[in-house]
C-alpha cells in the first residue's frame, strides 16, 4: 500500500533541488522531471509543496504523470486528514484580472456553461469558453501576438470575399466529401493540434486530426484514444527540436504508425512571439515563483507566458536545406505549415513538398503578417502552378462553412480550424463533433445557396467570387520603390 504523506511534510519540499507536488491525491517528487517539463520548469516550481491538481488536469490526462514518472518518484498518497485550511488556501490559485481579448469568467458564470445544443455557430464555442473557461486557458487559446492585427485581419478578410451565386442548378444533393493528401474526408477540414477529445471528435465527424509536437498526450496516446483508429487518418504537426536527435526519433516513431498520413512542418514560428494576454495571466495568476524554497519575482515581459515556455525547444536555425534531412528521417508526405508569400510557396514546390498550409499561425506568430486570404490570393495571382502541382491548405480565421467554400474557390484543398475546436474540447468529444457538424451544415447550405453541388466544381474557379475588396491590398507585382544602389558603408566613407 502506498504510504500516506502529511501535508505539512509536503509543504517543506519547495525548492528546485527538492520539489514535491500533489496531483489528484498523489504525491510526486518532480525534482528530476521539472527541467524536462515541455511546459517549462517554472510552472512546476510555482506549485512546489502544493496541490497542483487543478492546473495539471487542465492540460493533461490523469494517467500521464503516472506513466511518465519512474516508480521512485511516486512518493505516496496525500494524507487528507492532515490537510489544514491554510494548506488548502496556499494550494488554490487566485483568479487573474481581465486581460487581453479574453476576459476571465466570474465564479458564478463558470459553473453553468450553456448546453451544447445552445451553441449554433463556431463563435458560440469561443464565447462560451471566454465566459466559462479559466483565465489561463483563455489567454493561451484566444491570445495572439502583440496588437492582434493579423488575428483580426484573418477573420475580417474572409468576410471581404463575396460570392457570385448561380441559380436553378438542382441543389437537392450536395457533396462535401473529398480527399486530403489522398485520404477520404467527410468535409475538407482539419482539426488542430491537441487533445484526445479532438482526435475522438474528428473521427466521429470524419475530418482530419493533426496531432501536435506540443501536447498533453503522446501521438500514440492520441491515436489510442480514438476507438477503431485503424481507419481514421491523422496528420502530425512537427516543430523541429534544437536537439535534432529528438526530432529524428519522433519522425521515425511516426513511420511505425500507419494511421499517420502526413507531417506538417511548422515553419512560421522560429521563435515564440510576444503574447501579452498569456504573459499577463501567467504573471498574475500563478502566484509567486519559488527558487530554493524562496518566493522570487516571476519572469517579466516576453518569455513569461505559457507559449514562451512551451516553445523554448524550437530550433530557430532551421533552413530550407533541413527539409532534405527531414525527408531522410521519414517516408511520410511533407507539408510546410506557415507559408506567407508566393516566393516561399514556389520554393516549397521546388523542394518537393506534397503540400503547403497558408497560415500565419492564427495571428500567433508575426503580427502584421498578411491575412491568410490575402496570401492565398497572392499565390493564385503569382504562382498558380502551386495549386496544380501540390495541395494547398489554408487556416486562420475560418469560422463559417461558407469560408470553406471560399477557400475552395481560391484553389485550396481544405482548411484548418484552431480556436473553435480548442474551445469545443470543454465539451469533450461530443463538443468537437458538434462543432464539426455545424460547420458541415453551414458548408452544405452555402453550397446550395450558391448553386454548387460538388466542391470539385469550384476549386480554383474565381468566377464564383468577387474579390475586389481585397485586390487592391495585394502586394504589387513589381517593386514600386527602386532598390538603393549605394551600400551604407560607401555613403558613410564619403562623409
Ligand atoms: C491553443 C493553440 C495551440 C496551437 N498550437 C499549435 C502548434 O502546436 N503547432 C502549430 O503549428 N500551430 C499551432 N497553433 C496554430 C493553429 O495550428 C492554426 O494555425 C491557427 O489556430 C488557425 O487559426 P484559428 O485559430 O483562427 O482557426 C495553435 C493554435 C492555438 C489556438
Amino acid at each position: 500500500m502506498a504510504p500516506k504523506i502529511d501535508a505539512a511534510v509536503i509543504a517543506r519540499h519547495t525548492s528546485a533541488d527538492d520539489c514535491w507536488v500533489v496531483v489528484n491525491g498523489k504525491v510526486y517528487d518532480l525534482t528530476n522531471f521539472a527541467p524536462e517539463h515541455p511546459g517549462g520548469a517554472d510552472i512546476i516550481y510555482t506549485w512546489a509543496g502544493k496541490d497542483a491538481s487543478e492546473i495539471y488536469n487542465e492540460f493533461h490526462t490523469p494517467q500521464r504523470i503516472e506513466s511518465e514518472l519512474p516508480a521512485a518518484e511516486k512518493l505516496g498518497d496525500l494524507d487528507e486528514s492532515t490537510v489544514t485550511e491554510t494548506w488548502r488556501q496556499r494550494s488554490s490559485s487566485p483568479q487573474a484580472p481581465p486581460s487581453g481579448p479574453a476576459a476571465p469568467a466570474s465564479p458564478g458564470e463558470k459553473k453553468r456553461p450553456p448546453p451544447l445544443s445552445a451553441l449554433i455557430n463556431l463563435r458560440d464555442f469561443e464565447e462560451a469558453f471566454k465566459k466559462h473557461g479559466s483565465a489561463k486557458s483563455n489567454a493561451y487559446i484566444a491570445g495572439a501576438s502583440n496588437d492582434l492585427l493579423s488575428l483580426r485581419a484573418n477573420a475580417r478578410d474572409w468576410q471581404r470575399l463575396w460570392f457570385r451565386p448561380r441559380i436553378l442548378r438542382n441543389v437537392g444533393r450536395v457533396k462535401t466529401e473529398t480527399t486530403m493528401l489522398g485520404q477520404p474526408v467527410a468535409m475538407p477540414t482539419g482539426g488542430p493540434e491537441g487533445e484526445a477529445a479532438l482526435g475522438g471528435g474528428a473521427a466521429v465527424a470524419g475530418i482530419i486530426h493533426c496531432v501536435s509536437t506540443v501536447g498533453s498526450l503522446t501521438v500514440e496516446e492520441t491515436l489510442a484514444s480514438v476507438p477503431d483508429n485503424r481507419h481514421h487518418p491523422f496528420w502530425f504537426q512537427l516543430y523541429v527540436n534544437r536537439n535534432r536527435p529528438k526530432t529524428e526519433a519522433a519522425l521515425r516513431r511516426l513511420d511505425r504508425l500507419p494511421q499517420v498520413k502526413a507531417v506538417l512542418v511548422t515553419v512560421d514560428l522560429p521563435v515564440v512571439s510576444k503574447r501579452e494576454a498569456d504573459e499577463r495571466v501567467r504573471a498574475a495568476d500563478l502566484g509567486p515563483m519559488l527558487v530554493d524554497g524562496e518566493p522570487v519575482e516571476g519572469p517579466k515581459g516576453r518569455g513569461a507566458g505559457l507559449a514562451a515556455s512551451t516553445g523554448a525547444f524550437i530550433d530557430s536555425t532551421m533552413t530550407w536545406e533541413d527539409l532534405r534531412w527531414i525527408r531522410r528521417c521519414t517516408k511520410l508526405p511533407i507539408v510546410l505549415k506557415g507559408i506567407q508569400s508566393a516566393a516561399d510557396a514556389r520554393k516549397a514546390l521546388q523542394m518537393g513538398c506534397a503540400g503547403i498550409v497558408v497560415s500565419n499561425h492564427g495571428g500567433r506568430a508575426l503580427d502584421n503578417a498578411p491575412s491568410s486570404v490575402l496570401v492565398l490570393l497572392e499565390l493564385r495571382r503569382d504562382c498558380p502552378e502551386v495549386f496544380e502541382k501540390m495541395e494547398v491548405y489554408v487556416d486562420g480565421g475560418v469560422r463559417r462553412g461558407s469560408d470553406i467554400l471560399k477557400a475552395f474557390c481560391l484553389g485550396a484543398r481544405g482548411v484548418g480550424i484552431g480556436r473553435p475546436f480548442q474551445c469545443a474540447i470543454a465539451y469533450g468529444k461530443d463538443g468537437v463533433a458538434h462543432c464539426a457538424s455545424i460547420l458541415k451544415d453551414e458548408l452544405e447550405t452555402a453550397m446550395r445557396l450558391c448553386g454548387v453541388t460538388d466542391l470539385a466544381q469550384v476549386r480554383g474557379d474565381l468566377s464564383w467570387l468577387n474579390t475586389s475588396e481585397l485586390d487592391g491590398l495585394l502586394p504589387p507585382t513589381e517593386e514600386r520603390y527602386p532598390p538603393l544602389r549605394s551600400a551604407w558603408g560607401r555613403l558613410w566613407s564619403k562623409l
